[in-house]
């Protein structure tokens, strides 16, 4: 993958009136990404993108897309990216075809060029069928579709998605987040913003952590998932265990938490890189009568990741989210 940054953002800041929304958060993007912004509710996720695509003003800091800003190149900063808002913005007295060409002739594309895309779109996102329907009457999972259609009739470099999958039904969030998957394969960078941690980590090749407007944690989602700078956490598969295990083991080793978390199953968690050396733990458990039968790295997934970092439980800011699970 090319690694130069295409979206550059240094000290961007939000305020609505007194309130920071957005609080001096810096960050790249690179050409042929999926970037993630993951967040709970409020976080600032929609400010942020709105400031990136030129639909809100920024308060402070610098940014600029492909080295265009709004302020700057207005014309070509528009026509670099697509931009699909978290409502719809296409129009209920059109029809799904029509849409299309409207956006495309929005953004100066020829006749014919729109005509052929738009058939070619609606092939792509499986909407052939009902092209000819006004989009008034499509499905919520159609709409959101074909808004994402829109926003790449002009053969953008890059997309930008503001929670692409929120309030539509399980079988449609599948398939936009596979047709995500398809333009980044096809070369599309896209920068994307979700509250769901599954979605986060099915997609994004690198995740910033937003909360209360600020970056807490960004790094590549394997890297992440990975727990090399969070620690490692084994789990000891053993034979039996005894009275007041875990606090003995506390006791004797306390530079490390231990969970006994059943008669068979003990946690070993550090908070340091590096390997964790089974010696000295199998050696004091044998001492106690306890065989260890088997021992294997038990690794984070990018909730427990998330909840570590920022100490939210994630149930805690999905809960609130009109109630929809990830499909
Ligand atoms: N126009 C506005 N005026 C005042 N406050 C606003 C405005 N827009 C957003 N906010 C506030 O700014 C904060 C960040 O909102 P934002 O919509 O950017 O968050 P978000 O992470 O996208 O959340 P959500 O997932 O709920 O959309 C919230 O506290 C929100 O209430």
């Amino acid at each position: 993958m090319i690694k130069s940054p295409i979206i550059n953002v240094k000290n961007l800041t939000k305020k609505y009136k007194e309130f920071t929304a957005v609080n001096n958060i810096s960050f790249q993007v690179h050409a042929g990404e999926i970037f993630g912004f993951l967040g709970p509710n409020g976080a600032g996720k929609s400010s942020t993108i709105n400031m990136l695509t030129g639909l809100a003003h920024i308060t402070s800091g610098e940014y600029n897309v492909l080295g265009y800003s709004f302020d700057n190149y207005h014309k070509q900063f528009k026509k670099v990216m697509g931009v699909v808002p978290d409502e719809s913005n296409m129009y209920d007295e059109l029809t799904g075809f029509e849409n299309l060409c409207f956006s495309g002739s929005l953004y100066g594309v020829d006749r014919d060029t729109r005509t052929k895309r738009a058939h070619n779109l609606l092939k792509k996102f499986k909407l052939e069928n009902s092209g000819d329907k006004l989009f008034r009457y499509y499905s919520k999972g159609m709409k959101r579709k074909l808004t994402i259609a829109a926003a790449l009739i002009h053969e953008p470099k890059i997309l930008f998605l503001d929670e692409p999958t929120t309030g539509i039904d399980v079988q449609s969030a599948r398939e936009i987040r596979s047709l995500i998957k398809d333009l980044n394969n096809d070369g599309k960078t896209i920068f994307l913003t979700t509250h769901y941690i599954e979605e986060a980590e099915r997609l994004c090749h690198r995740i910033a952590f937003i909360v209360n407007g600020q970056i807490v944690k960004s790094d590549h989602t394997n890297n992440l998932l990975s727990g090399e700078k969070q620690g490692k956490t084994l789990e000891l598969t053993v034979d039996k265990t005894v009275p007041e295990l875990q606090e003995k083991l506390i006791t004797q080793f306390p530079n490390l938490d231990f969970k006994v978390k059943s008669e068979t199953s003990i946690i070993i968690e550090s908070h340091k890189s590096g390997s964790i050396t089974l010696y000295p733990y199998i050696h004091f458990l044998y001492q106690l009568g306890i065989n260890v039968i088997e021992a294997k790295e038990k690794k984070l997934s990018l909730e427990e990741v998330f909840v570590r970092i920022t100490g939210i439980e994630s149930d805690a800011w999905t809960a609130n989210k009109k109630g929809e699970e990830p499909a």
